[in-house]
């Protein structure tokens, strides 16, 4: 006995062992192709900024939302290994449709390296993600719930570890998938699930499930409705008045779900912070220094959950019960939650220190305006009505001068005296290039936010007499000046060319600064000694480093929260509802997704700092009222709730049969261990 126990459990890991792989392998694909996928609307597909990231959270919130129809297919029809299957393959074909999109010689007739039929790429790339939205949601809910079904009633131990194994593989796969490819994953992911297939624990689809259970549930409502008058007695849950048609024990499995929907309702608020890391956070990274900016970003989160898990599964939480406290799922949330709280204070005070060192921005019916003088004198600028300035040969005003109006006169002292007049853009910043003929000067646009991704923004003006060519810059004409060209952190060199005569300069550049270069006519004869530099942004000062603080707390929050509403949702469903409880938990994700994208991304606080602290009390309120739901929850054995319902039926189904064995499986095991002991000793 001992020996076949040993086998059997050596033979379970080994079946566990496909479902977690297959998990990898998925996530793997997921997230690697949702970490180009900004990419690849912004530059393949050309779209702005905002467009870009609506639909990419959009995409996010599909694919968390189709866990219910996974389910339904699943729990009603297919059963989860089927289902898998099936989606799997939906999805495999996703990602090729979506590789194909992303082959631009396919509509480029000439050749000239950007696609021709954009309509084509886009439709072909939407149709690539709904697909992948549909098999990686549709798979997710089945594949977590498949794995919880590989263990009996009494192994809450191991299913426990399951999850945790389970979540830790999740995030293995994230991480990878950031630093390889995740070429040829969706096909791996596939193969490794069906090489399993002969050991798997597969339970069968009992009907049309949901749909009874939708037809119970509007009939229980129906007959409230009816029954409404007070001569009517009342029922203990409303449930109850489906009594007269449906069956006791589908009565009773609609009430443990919809409990567990009931406290869920306060969850999606989780979420729409967690999401924010991608949005929000990465926005203020851009205006921090530091070179670890991106592979922080894409692998924190990963990086901290492999090893909060086990710590936290193999230390804390048995540390909490040896203390005697009872820490159970529920609380456990509740905590997740607060950590996701304070990490939005977190992030709150880093932008606190960041703002006193952002530049002082207009406000929109403000107009701020700076001078560049590339006259050979020193100039004595005054601008009306009262603004004088003093601005040598080759330099710059200090700073940027604001305006509440927007018509302005400038006088040059220059013999004959030069006055023109120029209307200032509303909320924008500008530079009044003098040049070396001052009757020319006229008004550039300057970058009024810090730079995307840390960049710097640069640009020259041409003080030379002749055209100019600087390295991947168009040439310039002289007196004039180019727009900004985006460079990286990190010394840059610049070759300058006209003709036959060039000459080269390096500088070396922080994060997200914006200069304008001044050129003067002496640039080949110095050697480009003489390019003076001036400073419209200064670089980041505020270190990155400062927002490890935040991701710690939020993934603690994570732990806390994720890994145990997955246990959560297992436990607490009943047999055949399963996987429609696991699309429950995920659709949470969706719904925080969705108010991402409407809360966040159109109402947006004047101050980043306050909408921190509003999102981090929001979800402090939340957990409070969580908290209060969760307080009168009774947590419950499904099984034994069904078995109890089929008693009182007078029913003696298999599944009592089937319980009776586990049980005697179960003192079968402990025996053994007993054994053990004894030989032991
Ligand atoms: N660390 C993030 C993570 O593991 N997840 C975020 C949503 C659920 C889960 C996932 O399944 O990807």
């Amino acid at each position: 006995t001992l020996f076949s126990n040993k086998k059997k459990k050596r033979k379970k890991i080994c079946y566990i062992f496909f479902i977690v792989v297959n998990e990898f392998c998925e996530r793997f694909s997921y997230y690697g192709m949702r970490a180009v996928l900004v990419l690849y609307f912004r530059y393949f597909l050309l779209w702005d900024d905002d467009l870009a990231t609506s639909i990419y959270h959009a995409f996010v919130a599909l694919c968390y939302l189709t866990p219910i129809l996974g389910a339904i297919i699943a729990d009603s029809w297919l059963g989860k290994f089927k289902t898998i299957i099936y989606l799997s393959i939906v999805y495999a074909i996703g990602q090729v449709t979506m590789a194909i999109s992303t082959i631009h010689d396919i509509t480029d007739a000439n050749r000239d390296g950007t696609p021709d039929n954009f309509t084509f790429h886009i439709a072909l790339s939407m149709l690539g993600l709904i697909l992948i939205a549909l098999g990686t949601g549709g798979i997710k809910p089945c594949v977590a719930a498949f794995g919880g079904d590989q263990f009996q009633e009494h192994q809450s131990r191991q299913l426990n570890t399951f999850f945790s194994v389970f979540y830790l593989c999740i995030n293995a796969g994230s991480l990878l998938s950031t630093l390889i490819t995740p070429l040829k994953s969706v096909a791996s992911t596939l193969m490794v699930f069906i090489a399993g297939s002969g050991m798997y624990v597969k339970t069968d689809p009992e009907g049309n499930i949901m749909w009874s259970v939708c037809k119970c549930i509007g009939f229980a409502i129906k007959n409230r409705f009816r029954h409404r008058s007070s001569s009517y007695p009342k029922r203990e849950h409303w449930m109850d008045w489906a009594n007269e048609k449906y069956d006791k024990l589908l009565i009773a499995q609609i009430k443990m779900v919809l409990k567990v929907l009931f406290l869920y309702i306060p969850l999606p608020m989780f979420w729409t912070l967690f999401d924010q890391k991608g949005s929000r956070w990465t926005l203020q990274a851009t205006t921090m220094s530091g070179d670890f900016v991106s592979i922080l970003i894409s692998t924190v989160n990963p990086i901290l959950i492999l090893t909060l898990v086990p710590i936290m599964d193999r230390l804390i939480f048995p540390l909490i019960q040896k203390c005697g406290l009872n820490f159970s799922p529920l609380k456990r949330m509740t905590v997740g939650m607060l950590f996701a709280a304070m990490a939005f204070v977190s992030a709150a005070l880093v932008q606190i220190e960041i703002d006193k060192t952002l530049p002082n921005f207009p406000s929109s019916s403000e107009s701020q305006l700076k001078v560049v003088n590339t006259y050979s004198t020193t100039l004595n600028v005054t601008i009306s009505p009262n603004e004088h300035l003093l601005i040598e040969s080759f330099g710059s005003s200090a700073d940027y001068v604001t305006f509440d109006h927007q018509d302005i006169t400038v006088s040059l002292n220059t013999n004959p005296v030069i006055t023109k007049a120029f209307s200032l853009i509303k909320g924008g910043r500008q530079t009044l290039i003098i040049p070396s003929d001052p009757t020319v000067m006229y008004l550039k646009e300057d970058v009024k936010s810090k730079p995307r991704e840390g960049k710097n923004a640069i640009r020259f003006v041409n003080g030379y007499t002749a055209d100019l060519n600087i390295t991947n810059l168009d040439s310039i004409e002289p007196s004039a000046t180019t727009n900004y060209t985006l460079v990286n952190q990190g010394k840059r060199d610049f070759v300058l060319r006209h003709g036959e005569q060039w000459c080269e300069f390096s500088r070396k550049f922080g994060f997200g600064a914006s200069y304008t270069f001044l050129i003067p006519s002496t640039v080949f004869s110095d050697d480009c000694e003489s390019i003076t530099e001036v400073e419209d942004m200064k670089p980041n000062s505020v270190h990155m480093a400062l927002q490890i603080p935040q991701y710690f707390l939020i993934t603690t929050g994570e732990v806390m929260f994720s890994v145990t509403g997955l246990q959560f949702s297992y436990s607490q469903a009943p047999k055949n509802m399963k996987s429609v409880l696991q699309a429950g938990w995920l659709c949470t994700n969706a719904v925080g997704n969705i108010i991402v994208l409407i809360v966040a991304e159109l109402g947006k606080l004047p101050k980043q700092w306050a909408e921190y602290l509003l999102f981090a009390s929001l979800l402090v309120a939340v957990s409070i009222i969580f908290s209060i739901m969760a307080y009168f929850y009774t947590y419950i054995d499904p099984a034994e709730i069904e078995a109890q319902v089929r008693k009182e039926q007078g029913l003696e189904p298999e599944e009592m049969e089937k319980e009776t064995l586990e049980m005697e499986e179960k003192d079968e095991d402990q025996k053994n261990e007993q054994g053990v002991k004894q030989t032991k000793i």
